[in-house]
C-alpha cells in the first residue's frame, strides 16, 4: 500500500448521548407543541364517549330503567346516549383533521430542513454517499416518519388515560374482579419487551435494504448507456431481483413479528375476558354482584384491554417510523463542516491575489465494510439487524442509531496535497500539470472551500479565505469543469444560474462572448429552449460554452478552469478556445491544463507529483531544468492540443 494511504477498520461512530439526541428531536417538535396538546385534549374529549357509554347502558339503562331502580326514563337515557355519541363523532372529525394537518406540516418542515442541511454539507459528505441513498432518506424516510404523528404516538397518550380511567372504574365496580383482570399486565410487559426490539431491528433492515436499492437504481439508470453497451442488462436485473427479494424477506419478517405481537396480546385479552365472565358469573349467581354491574365491568374491561391491543398494532407503526426517524437524524448528525466564522469578513471586490502557504490536505473517506462481499461478491444485500439476546427480562437499550450496529466502517486517509506554496498575482494564469491523480483537482477544490486544508493557509488579498464570508468568497470564483453540470430548465436559466438578477442584455452578451449565442439562436425557442436533465440535448462543446457563458456572466475575479480533455471537433475547439481566452482575461486563473498553448502561455506552471509541487516556473524555465516537466513535456504535453505550437520553441 502506498505510504500516503492509511486505512483503519471497524472504528465505530460514538453513540450520541441520549440527552443530546432528545434535544435534537425536541427542536423539531417544539414549534408544534401546542397543536400536540390540542390533539391530546380533543382525544380525551372524544374518549369521554366510550367511557361514559357503558355506564349509561349498564347502570342507567339496564339497572335503573329496565329494573326500575331509579328516576331515569327510557327516553331520557336514550337521548343522553345519542348526544354523547354525536359529541364523540364531532370530536373525532376535528381531531382527525388537526392530526392530518400536523402530520403533513411536519413532513414539509422536516423535508425542508433536511434539504437545507444537505445543501450546506460539503462534498466530503457526498464523497462517501450514494446519491440514491440520500434521496431515499429525503423521500421514503420522511414519509415514513409522518406515520409517527398520524399513526399513533399521540393516541398512546390518550390511550394511557383510558387505561387508567377504565382500571379505576373496574376497582370501583368490583375490586376482586379488577385484581383478577390485571394479572395480564406483566404478560404484556414481557411480550412487548421481547418483541419491540426485534420489530425495530426488522424495520431497520427493511429501510436499509431500500436505501441500497435506491442507490443502485440511481447509479445504474444514470449509467444506462454503459449498462447497455456492455450487455449487462440481465446481470443488472438479477442484481435488482436479489435485492428486491431480500427487501421482501425483511419486510415479511417485520410483518410476521408484528402479527405475532398483535395476536399474543389479543389472546391475553380473550383469556382475561373469559376468566372475568366465569368468576364474575359465579359472583352474580351467588348474589354478590348485579348483572348490570357485570356487563358494565366487562365493558370497562374492554376499554382497558382495547388500548393495549391497539398499542400492539400502533407499535408496529411506531417501530417502523422510528427506524425512519433514526435514518433522517443520521443525516442531521453530520455537522456542516465548512462554516462561516461568526466574525466573517465581507468581501465585495477581490483583487484576485491568491497565495497558498504550505498547504496540505488529507482526504478522509468512510465506507461501510460489506461483509457479504467476501462471501459472494455482492455488496447489495444489507445484513440483518438482530437482537443480541434470546430473552429479555428488562427492555434492552435500543441504540439510538442504526448505523454502527452491524456494519463496521472502514476509514481511509489519503494525503493528497503536501506543502503546496505559490503566489498568484492578480490576473495571472497558473497552470497545473502533472500525471493523473497528482492532486490538481484537489488543489483547485480548496479555493472555493469545498474542502478546507488540514495544514497551512490559503490567502486571498492577503487574508485567509476561512475568514471571509463564504457566500462572498464564492461570489468571487467561477468554475468551468470538464463535466459541466447544467440543470434541466431553459438555456437562459442555465446561463443566469449564478446571477439570476442579470438583465437579458447581459445574458446575451455573455453568450456572445462564449461563442454560444449563434447556436442558441438556431434552437427552436432560442434562449427559452428547454435543456434535458444535466443539459442533455447539447453536445460536449455546446455544454462547455454554455458553462463558460455562465461563468462569464458571474464575472468572477478568480477562475478555476479544468480544460476539456475530450476531443472536440476543430470548429468547436476553436470556438471553445476563443471563449476561454476571453474568460481568462484580467482574472486570476487556476487552470488544469490540457492544451499546450495554455501551459506555454501561463505565467506560472506548477508541476505536481503525488501531491507535491516538484517543479515551478514558466515553460521556458522548466524546459531548461531538464527534469520532470521536460520529461512530461516530451512524453505527454506534446500530445496535448497544440494550438499554437510555433510559440513553444521560440
Ligand atoms: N473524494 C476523494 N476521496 C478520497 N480520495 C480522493 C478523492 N478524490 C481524489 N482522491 C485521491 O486524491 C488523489 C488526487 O486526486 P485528484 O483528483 O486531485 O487528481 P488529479 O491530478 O486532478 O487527477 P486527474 O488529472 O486524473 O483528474 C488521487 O490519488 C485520488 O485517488
Amino acid at each position: 500500500m502506498d505510504s500516503d494511504r492509511k486505512v483503519s477498520k471497524k472504528v465505530m461512530k460514538e453513540e450520541m448521548d441520549r440527552k443530546k439526541l432528545l434535544r435534537k428531536y425536541w427542536r423539531f417538535i417544539r414549534p408544534y407543541r401546542f397543536v400536540f396538546m390540542l390533539i391530546i385534549v380533543l382525544g380525551i374529549l372524544q374518549l369521554a364517549v366510550p367511557l361514559i357509554a357503558p355506564y349509561i347502558t349498564g347502570i342507567v339503562l339496564i339497572d335503573h330503567v329496565f329494573e326500575g331502580e331509579g328516576s331515569w326514563t327510557l327516553e331520557g337515557a336514550v337521548l343522553v346516549l345519542l348526544i354523547v355519541f354525536l359529541f364523540g363523532v364531532t370530536m373525532e372529525f376535528i381531531r382527525n383533521y388537526v392530526t392530518a394537518k400536523l402530520g403533513n406540516r411536519m413532513v414539509v418542515d422536516i423535508r425542508q430542513k433536511l434539504y437545507q442541511h444537505l445543501q450546506l454539507l460539503s462534498p466530503k459528505f457526498y464523497d462517501n454517499k450514494h446519491v440514491g441513498g440520500v434521496v431515499s432518506r429525503v423521500l421514503n424516510d420522511v414519509n415514513g416518519a409522518q406515520n409517527l404523528v398520524q399513526g399513533g404516538v399521540i393516541n398512546i397518550i390518550v390511550d394511557l388515560f383510558v387505561v387508567f380511567f377504565a382500571a379505576a372504574m373496574l376497582f370501583v365496580l368490583d375490586w376482586r374482579l379488577a385484581l383478577l383482570a390485571l394479572w395480564i399486565l406483566p404478560m404484556y410487559y414481557l411480550t412487548f419487551t421481547n418483541l419491540n426490539v426485534r420489530i425495530r431491528f426488522a424495520w431497520r433492515s427493511v429501510h436499509r435494504q431500500m436505501e441500497r436499492i435506491s442507490a443502485v437504481l440511481v447509479e445504474r439508470i444514470s449509467g444506462i448507456k454503459i449498462v447497455q453497451a456492455f450487455n449487462r442488462e440481465k446481470t443488472e436485473m438479477k442484481r435488482y431481483d436479489k435485492q428486491a427479494k431480500q427487501h421482501f424477506n425483511y419486510a415479511m419478517k417485520a410483518h410476521i413479528l408484528s402479527n405475532i405481537l398483535g395476536r399474543i396480546t389479543q389472546s391475553f385479552n380473550h383469556i382475561g375476558t373469559v376468566i372475568v365472565w366465569f368468576v364474575g358469573g359465579l359472583f352474580v349467581m351467588r348474589g354478590e354482584f348485579t348483572v348490570g354491574g357485570l356487563v358494565a365491568f366487562q365493558a370497562y374491561l374492554m376499554q382497558m384491554y382495547r388500548p393495549i391491543q391497539r398499542f400492539a398494532e400502533v407499535n408496529v407503526t411506531i417501530q417502523n417510523s422510528m427506524a425512519n426517524v433514526e435514518r433522517i437524524f443520521e443525516v442531521f448528525d453530520y455537522d456542516v463542516d465548512i462554516l462561516n466564522r461568526e466574525d466573517a469578513k465581507p468581501l465585495k471586490h477581490s483583487n484576485g491575489e491568491l497565495v497558498f502557504n504550505n498547504v496540505s490536505f488529507v482526504y478522509q473517506s468512510e465506507r461501510p465494510i460489506f461483509k457479504n462481499r467476501d462471501k459472494d461478491g455482492d455488496p447489495d444485500i444489507v445484513e440483518e439487524f438482530k437482537a443480541d439476546k434470546k430473552f429479555f427480562l428488562v427492555p434492552p437499550k435500543i441504540p439510538p442509531r442504526g448505523r454502527p450496529e452491524i456494519e463496521g466502517y472502514e476509514y481511509e486517509e489519503y494525503k493528497a496535497l503536501k506543502n503546496i506554496s505559490f503566489h498568484a498575482k492578480p490576473g495571472e494564469v497558473i497552470a497545473l500539470v502533472g500525471s493523473s491523480g497528482a492532486g490538481k483537482s484537489t488543489l483547485a477544490n480548496l479555493i472555493p472551500r469545498f474542502y478546507d486544508p488540514d495544514q497551512g493557509e490559503i490567502l486571498l488579498d492577503r487574508v485567509n479565505i476561512k475568514n471571509y464570508d463564504l457566500y462572498d468568497l464564492r461570489k468571487q470564483i467561477a468554475l468551468v469543469l470538464q463535466d459541466n453540470v447544467l440543470f434541466s430548465g431553459t438555456v437562459y436559466e442555465n446561463i443566469a444560474y449564478g446571477r439570476p438578477e442579470a438583465s437579458k442584455e447581459e445574458v446575451i452578451q455573455a453568450a456572445k462572448a462564449a461563442n454560444v449565442h449563434n447556436f442558441i439562436m438556431e434552437l427552436k425557442n432560442n434562449y427559452d429552449s428547454i435543456l434535458g436533465e444535466r443539459g442533455m440535448r447539447l453536445s460536449g462543446g455546446q455544454k462547455q460554452r454554455v458553462a463558460i457563458a455562465r461563468a462569464l456572466l458571474k464575472d468572477p475575479r478568480i477562475l478555476i478552469l479544468d480544460e476539456a480533455t475530450s476531443a472536440l471537433d476543430a470548429e468547436s475547439e476553436a470556438l471553445v478556445t476563443a471563449a476561454l481566452e476571453k474568460l481568462m482575461e484580467n482574472r486570476t486563473t487556476i487552470v488544469i491544463a490540457h492544451r499546450l498553448a495554455t501551459v506555454v502561455r501561463a505565467d506560472q506552471i506548477l508541476v505536481l507529483e503525488r501531491g507535491e509541487i516538484v517543479e515551478h516556473g514558466t515553460h521556458k524555465e522548466l524546459l531548461q531544468l531538464n527534469g520532470v516537466y521536460r520529461n512530461l513535456y516530451e512524453k505527454q504535453l506534446k500530445a496535448m492540443k497544440p494550438d499554437e505550437l510555433e510559440n513553444v520553441h521560440s
